[in-house]
């Protein structure tokens, strides 16, 4: 199941017809969510019929979050029924007010849907004209910003080439994100929901330009650390930082296994990191709004607290 959001009008259906029309994504459903109470989106996404589910009435990370895991297997029933082609992967496309975490935790949460669907790309249309702005002014362009694991650049067909202050901030406000143009993904429409190229290699961040006074600190792990320590260390970061901590995401090793480390805001899972992430240098990438890395790397030496230790509670912090 793959994600597409970006702000009110950033192109998201635009980058979504596009990659439809492409022989390779015949197989693609699509759910589409509307702020209206009357729909207009499923009408515009141009797929097979039947393949199109609208859930209206209210922006999906919060009124109608509740009835996607319905509508999800809805999907998957009619699927296995023969009601709807065969379809290989289901296409969110939200509301341009979403706030994609609470969508990114409904497989998550759900161990039906979580049987038949896995969570892959995160992709934020991102506004060229006006997005900047925009993610100063709404809270919801920046976590859609923050969240991304690819970021497309829209509109860059009517303004001129990006300065490179703009790269800067792009890149600083999230260094997770792969990043790429609208005119990359009409040359290659399956650049689009291609898998991301997982954590990023350990980079720090001191000379990127912030927004919202968004900062992504980076931590290589040279030692192995424990499933009880990335416990532990998630524990320690939503009890120090709270509503301060967007994002985490990288690779963590443990005696044995390359681990796939994945928060959103307090949220955290760990799975097997893929195959592409093999040979890749262990580390953690923190993005953080107004909070300096040494907060941060006080929490690490959680990581690697015995196998079986339970995760600290907020009066062990104080
Ligand atoms: N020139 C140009 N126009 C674009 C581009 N992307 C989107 N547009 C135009 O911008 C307008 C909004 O695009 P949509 O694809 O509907 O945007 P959206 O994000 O789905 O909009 P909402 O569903 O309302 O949030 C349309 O008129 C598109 O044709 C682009 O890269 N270049």
């Amino acid at each position: 199941m793959e994600i597409l959001t970006g702000f009110l009008g950033s192109g998201k259906t635009t980058l979504l017809n596009r990659m439809l029309s492409e022989g390779a994504f015949r197989d693609t459903a699509v759910v589409v969510n509307e702020l209206g109470e009357i729909g207009l989106d499923h009408l515009l996404v141009e797929t097979a019929p039947g393949q199109v589910a609208l859930l209206e009435g209210g922006c999906l990370c919060c009124a109608v979050v509740d009835s996607l895991p319905e509508t999800l297997l809805d999907l998957v029933r009619r699927r296995a029924g023969g009601e709807l082609p065969r379809f290989g992967r289901i296409v969110i496309e939200t509301t341009g007010l979403a706030d994609p975490g609470p969508i990114m935790e409904v497989v998550r949460r759900s161990p039906l849907l979580s049987h038949f669907l896995s969570l892959g790309v995160v992709v934020t249309a991102l506004d060229m004209l006006g997005g900047r702005t925009q993610v100063e002014r709404h809270p919801e362009a920046l976590r859609q910003l923050v969240l991304a694991d690819r970021l497309v650049l829209t509109k860059l067909d009517l303004r001129d080439p990006l300065a490179p202050e703009e790269c800067v901030w792009i890149a600083g406000a999230n260094p997770l994100a792969d990043v790429v143009t609208a005119s990359d993904v009409l040359a290659d429409p399956a650049l689009l929901l291609a898998p991301s190229r997982g954590a990023r290699p350990a980079v720090t961040d001191d000379h990127a330009a912030h927004s919202h006074g968004v900062r992504a600190w980076s931590f290589p792990l040279g030692e192995p650390v424990t499933r009880s320590g990335l416990a532990a260390f998630a524990a320690a970061l939503d009890h120090r930082l709270g509503a301060d901590l967007l994002r985490c995401k990288g690779l963590a090793r443990t005696r044995g296994r390359l681990l796939l480390v994945q928060g959103v805001g307090a949220r955290f899972s760990v799975t097997d990191a893929p195959p592409s992430a093999d040979g890749a240098a262990p580390h953690l990438t923190v993005i953080v709004q107004r909070r300096e890395a040494g907060e941060i790397a006080a929490l690490l030496p959680w990581l690697h607290v015995p196998e079986g230790t339970m995760p600290p509670s907020k009066e062990d912090l104080q």
